[in-house]
């Protein structure tokens, strides 16, 4: 079983509550770790900025590869930097069990997805909230996952943008069952039901887990609004 089979069955368990690890505390990695374990999540959202497509800097493969030893977690990292072709060897050395590309940072982007595919690590395209679906379309057939930012990318604690809404509704009609919607920035519990009516199957959780003094708390709370929500509109 490859680590790509293993995160697509991820969607079986949906909704899927990944907790963004840009708001963690990096001072006691190990100990948020072990917080998240025990809040039952069921995967880790790696944010990785370069300074350069984003106007931040987050962290690189050395922190996820150490980040590795420490749980059995899948790794869904979403690189938004520039050239992500030039590092991708190092993502999936690292132990990444997905890695989402930026539309914006690689125009064409199905040869590298396949060649994500091709290393056994599922492959996703995400979209900024000034690009429109379009833009992604013909490279659909190639996605594992496609991310919806719901902010501009670079920070978190941003508010959600509900524009994201009719993106989330055009791509759940466009993209394949097996095909992994997510949806990261401003995700919380007043936000989150409206991106599950509108197809979202994953939600990327900043602030709302992180901010919050227990962690299980949250992520519960999170994914029970996000069921009820998908319940109702189906
Ligand atoms: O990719 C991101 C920012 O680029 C983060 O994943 C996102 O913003 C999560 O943080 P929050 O839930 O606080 O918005």
């Amino acid at each position: 079983m490859t680590r790509r089979t293993t995160f697509l069955n991820l969607l079986k368990s949906a909704p899927l509550i990944a907790p963004s690890m840009l708001k963690c505390d990096f001072g006691n990695l190990h100990r948020e770790v072990e917080l998240l374990e025990s809040a039952n999540v069921p995967l880790l959202h790696l944010d990785v900025m370069d300074g350069h497509f984003v106007p931040n800097l987050s962290y690189g493969p050395m922190v996820i590869k150490r980040l590795r030893e420490l749980t059995e977690l899948p790794f869904d990292a979403h690189l938004m930097i520039s050239d992500p072709e030039r590092y991708l060897d190092d993502y999936i050395a690292a132990g990444c069990d997905s890695i989402t590309i930026h539309i914006e940072a690689v125009p064409e982007p199905v040869a590298l997805l396949q060649r994500i595919r091709d290393a056994g690590v599922a492959a996703g395209l995400a979209l900024n909230p000034g690009t429109p679906v379009e833009k992604i379309a013909p490279a659909l057939e190639s996605c594992d996952l496609v991310l919806v930012m719901s902010v501009e990318p670079g920070f978190g604690g941003q508010k959600f943008m509900p524009s994201a809404l009719d993106k989330l509704r055009e791509l759940s009609s466009m993209i394949s069952t097996e095909t992994l919607l997510s949806v990261d920035g401003g995700i919380g519990p007043d936000t989150i039901g409206s991106t599950a009516q509108a197809g979202a199957k994953l939600f990327v959780a900043g602030s709302s887990i992180f901010d919050a003094s227990d962690y299980r708390e949250a992520a519960t709370q999170l994914f029970d609004a996000a069921s009820q929500a998908a319940s109702a509109s189906l």
